[in-house]
């Protein structure tokens, strides 16, 4: 693992966020195992591997989000930062508008687009006055790459969308507040293709301002997308670079073999 961060060079934007020793337990199963991380700051990189690898369970480790699940309990250390996002004295709620998440099935709230937005910023105190709200909404919107689609309908509900353009709303809801990381959770699987191309290359315009992580079980995806990858199987990570290298030239046998179809 520390040959691979050493040897990995294509991304040179500094560290954002560092994972040590994380295992991951729910109940008796014992999902994560030992991973170390290092994540690049406005840098997309994949997490991915065979199904119940532990993709997800460690991309929630990084907004904390397993605190909502009963019986998970992570162990190890994880700093964004320099800092440790479970030191007790941090506010979950506080993280998570840091690190913000899109799922895999879009979720806007039975709201108008305009509200979806503007909730977080509301709850955060973002906005001073109305005007402050419509030009958040609008930035958002826009760095969703949804506003020109919804500019005129902004009172209508969320849920009439198409599955694509929800997908992008939950994004724009996601980087309303300012988060400084995005974290995806197969976010196109429930796209058709021509959603999928505008959602992938919206995440190619994200990495300029956040650090992307995205969980897809798409090795085509994770290759188009992704600047690094990280391939995980039973619970470790067990290779980490360059996205090229990991496609062309794994190390490890495991990571040629799920890459070139033999398990997964
Ligand atoms: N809420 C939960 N309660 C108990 N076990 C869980 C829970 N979520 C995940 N697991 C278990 O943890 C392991 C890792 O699951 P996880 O969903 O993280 O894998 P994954 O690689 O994201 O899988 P997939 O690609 O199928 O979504 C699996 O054994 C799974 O059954």
């Amino acid at each position: 693992m520390n040959d691979m961060r050493t040897m990995d060079n294509a991304v040179n934007h500094d560290t954002k966020i560092t994972a040590r020793d994380v295992h991951v337990h729910y109940g008796t199963t014992h999902a994560i195992k030992g991973v170390d991380v290092d994540i690049a700051d406005r840098t997309v990189t994949a997490f991915i591997g065979p199904s119940g690898c532990g993709k997800s369970t460690f991309l929630r480790c990084l907004n904390r989000m397993n605190d909502t699940i009963p019986g998970a309990l992570v162990t190890g250390e994880i700093k964004i930062d320099e800092a440790d996002i479970y030191d007790p004295r941090v506010d979950p709620v506080q993280l998570r508008a840091k690190v913000g998440m899109v799922f895999q099935k879009p979720n806007p709230f039975p709201k108008s687009i305009y509200d979806n937005v503007a909730y977080g910023p509301k709850i955060h105190g973002m906005a001073r006055n109305k005007a402050d709200l419509d030009e958040i909404v609008e930035k958002a919107l826009r760095r969703g790459a949804i506003w020109d689609e919804v500019k005129d309908r902004l009172h209508a509900p969320g849920t009439g969308l198409s599955g694509g353009q929800q997908q992008r709303l939950c994004i724009a809801r996601a980087v309303a507040t300012e988060p400084e990381i995005l974290l995806m959770d197969e976010p196109c699987s429930a796209l058709d293709p021509i959603a999928t191309a505008q959602v992938e290359e919206l995440i190619d315009e994200l990495k300029q301002n956040f650090s992307v992580v995205i969980v897809t079980h798409s090795m085509q995806q994770a290759a188009r997308v992704s600047q690094r990858t990280a391939f995980f199987h039973l619970g470790h990570l067990v290779e980490f670079g360059e996205t090229g290298k990991i496609f062309t030239n794994p190390e490890d046998s495991r990571t040629e073999s799920y890459i070139s179809g033999r398990i997964g």
